[in-house]
């Protein structure tokens, strides 16, 4: 059954089931009455204010360490995820087994507002304290959920909308949960789709990490999506089932408990060993498609970060300019050439980064990515250069090799370089010339071999100007620069769409895309480019009905309102003389100490001053060059 969700019908339930100690049949989910069952049986008081206890930064400082592992294996779905936050006024929250917010990452403004609520890092988000909420009750019923303004237990929580999915860690024990939430006046329909398609990923990655050397079977309905993040995956010891992913056990029919227990000749009929994809038969009489990982001592030693692509990624589409560029960088790479990619957020420089290096001669030893906006600046250092044995509190028994030497062989990949702190640039600039990495807390130097690859959405030769990036690491990683496009600058978007449609398997899982839709698809302009396009195109799959198109009520409301295709026009220029007034009205003196407070980081420093980074720049030369 569908459960209205508006605000009147949530009222009525609260009056019903908080006032008058009735039941709310069909006025709310059941899993929400579950959770406000379970509040009140437990004694939290719904009038009054939640009980709420942070815990201290330090004791945060040491739940980051203990989940340090966790923090890493999350943290290309969190990127991913804080742009698309960005762009919908929300954020991105990761939290422990316990339901802690561990890290929370997307549009600032509304990380404020959340924080009033007490939803931040170090606040413990359980249902017995918060009451019903995404994280807590998601972490109580074992399955993603999303709570809506008044549906939350506390009064004060209603301003939230939050879509939260627990992470499972193969032995079935809750590893965390991945939440996103904003305001509840604006209602994010994809949050929940986008939130378990990023644990679906996630869960992927914890179980390949953790069980080499263990037979893997990996099978699935449709060939296609064995080797991607959709397929269901078991783990065996000898015969026994000892891990698993949570499509694995749903195919089979069976719970966490078949651990340990379940043998695999109870479960399929029997498998030929091999590496090939075969039908599989399951006990209960269904056949499916499967195939068992190579046997351990056959496995080519695997990188400790994987090549290629990365899993249950689409083949990337490029246009003609960029497919020469691509050809043109793997012969730089080759030639130990360094090259800078540049374009606009989620435009695919990371996806362009990973081509050249499955293209390259390089592509059997490491893709090592480094996001350096994404981490702590004191972590950059131990990070990239590795660390010796207690080089600082906190730092593990035996140091660290550190990701320098990591892509040792292979092609380390430098993603958001402008966002490196200055200090660090001066060594990382000396790891280049020498090729060599001295750790932290001394050491011998290590000689290190790897291609390089940099990459960021800011005009680089613009912040050299400003004196916010060194001179010479620019020449020495600009050799060549790789201009991505954005979306919106390409001529046939419709075509693109629907590549992009096809490409994530819309077509294959049964659906379709009504024609109003693919019109207002194609005439949108894509401002977070690749990845907002891939992310909408998969919420939209995942929200499909077999047999029934989609309709463009299906969109989110910024496409929804997409008019023509919008050329630069006067409205644009009327933006940009508005923009210059507003700055004028702010003093240089405010744009020193914007740009002082934000560390020579213009965008920062323009957002907070609220007028456009571009007009900042072309403010700050003028007033450089009219200074002398
Ligand atoms: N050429 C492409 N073809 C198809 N999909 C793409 C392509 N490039 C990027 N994508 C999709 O967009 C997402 C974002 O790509 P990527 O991380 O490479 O962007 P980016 O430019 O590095 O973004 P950011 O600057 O925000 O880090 C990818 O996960 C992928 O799904």
């Amino acid at each position: 059954m569908t459960i209205p969700a508006g605000t009147d019908t949530v009222q009525a339930a609260r009056r019903r089931f908080f006032d008058e100690g009735g039941m709310p049949d069909g006025l709310v989910a059941e899993p929400i009455l579950r959770s406000w069952q379970r509040c009140t049986t437990q004694g939290l008081d719904v009038g009054a204010r939640p009980h709420v206890e942070p815990v201290s930064a330090a004791a945060l400082k040491d739940l980051h360490e203990q989940n340090e592992r966790l923090r890493r294996i999350t943290r290309p779905e969190m990127t991913a995820l804080r742009a698309e936050a960005r762009l919908t006024d929300s954020v991105v929250i990761l939290t422990d087994a316990n339901g802690l917010v561990l890290d929370m990452v997307g549009n600032a403004e509304f990380a404020g507002r959340a924080s009033r609520v007490a939803l931040r890092p170090g606040v413990p988000w359980n249902e017995d304290a918060i009451g019903t909420n995404a994280i807590g009750t998601a972490l109580v019923e074992r399955r993603p959920i999303s709570v809506h303004g008044g549906e939350h237990f506390f009064e004060p929580h209603r301003i939230l909308t939050c879509a939260a999915a627990p992470i499972m860690d193969p032995r079935g024990g809750l590893a965390g949960v991945l939440d996103m939430s904003g305001h509840a006046s604006v209602r994010h329909v994809h949050a929940l789709g986008l939130v378990r398609l990023a644990v679906e990923q996630i869960e992927h990655r914890l179980l390949e990490r953790s069980f080499e050397g263990h037979r893997i079977l990996r099978f699935q309905s449709e060939a296609e999506l064995i080797g991607t993040a959709s397929e269901a995956v078991l783990v065996f010891e000898e015969d026994r089932l000892v891990a698993a992913n949570r499509r694995g056990l749903r195919l089979l029919k069976l719970g966490w408990d078949a651990l340990d227990t379940a043998r695999i000749g109870e479960l399929f009929d029997k498998i030929a060993a091999g590496e090939t994809i075969q039908p599989i038969r399951t006990r209960a009489g269904e056949t499916l498609l499967g195939r068992f990982d190579p046997e351990p001592a056959t496995r080519r030693s695997t990188p400790t970060i994987r090549a290629g692509a990365r899993p249950g990624e689409i083949e990337p589409f490029f246009d003609a300019a960029t497919h020469t560029a691509l050809k043109r960088a793997v012969r730089l790479v080759a030639a130990d050439v360094p090259v800078l990619v540049h374009g606009e957020t989620g435009s695919g420089k990371e996806v362009f980064a990973r081509r050249v290096h499955a293209e390259s001669a390089r592509s059997g030893a490491p893709f090592v990515a480094v996001n350096c906006a994404a981490l702590p600046e004191s972590l950059i250092e131990s990070e990239l250069f590795g660390y010796e044995e207690g080089a600082f509190t906190g730092a593990r028994r035996q140091g660290q090799a550190g990701l320098l030497r990591q892509a040792h062989g292979g092609i380390l990949f430098l993603d958001e370089i402008g966002d490196m702190p200055l200090a660090l640039q001066a060594r990382l600039l000396r790891a280049l010339q020498d090729k060599q990495v001295v750790p932290l807390g001394g050491g011998a130097p290590v000689p290190v071999d790897f291609a390089l690859l940099c990459a960021t959405h800011r005009p680089l030769a613009e912040l050299v100007a400003s004196g916010a990036f060194r001179s010479d690491l620019y020449f020495r990683i600009a050799q060549y620069v790789v201009e991505l496009p954005a979306l919106r600058t390409l001529a046939d978007r419709r075509e693109l769409v629907s590549a992009a449609f096809e490409s994530l398997g819309g077509t294959a899982s049964g659906a379709s895309l009504a024609p109003g839709t693919l019109d207002k698809l194609a005439a949108y302009e894509w401002p977070g480019n690749f990845r907002q396009l891939t992310g909408t195109l998969r919420a939209l799959i995942a929200l499909a009905e077999p047999g029934r198109p989609l309709e463009p009520d299906a969109l989110p409301a910024e496409i929804v309102a997409t008019a023509a295709p919008a050329q630069p026009t006067p409205t644009t220029a009327r933006a940009e003389e508005k923009e210059d007034r507003s700055l004028s009205d702010v003093t240089l003196t405010a744009m020193q100490e914007a740009l002082e407070a934000a560390g020579g980081n213009v965008s920062l420093a323009a957002r907070r001053l609220g007028v456009d980074r571009t007009t900042l720049y072309r403010r700050l030369l003028w007033k450089k060059q009219t200074s002398g």
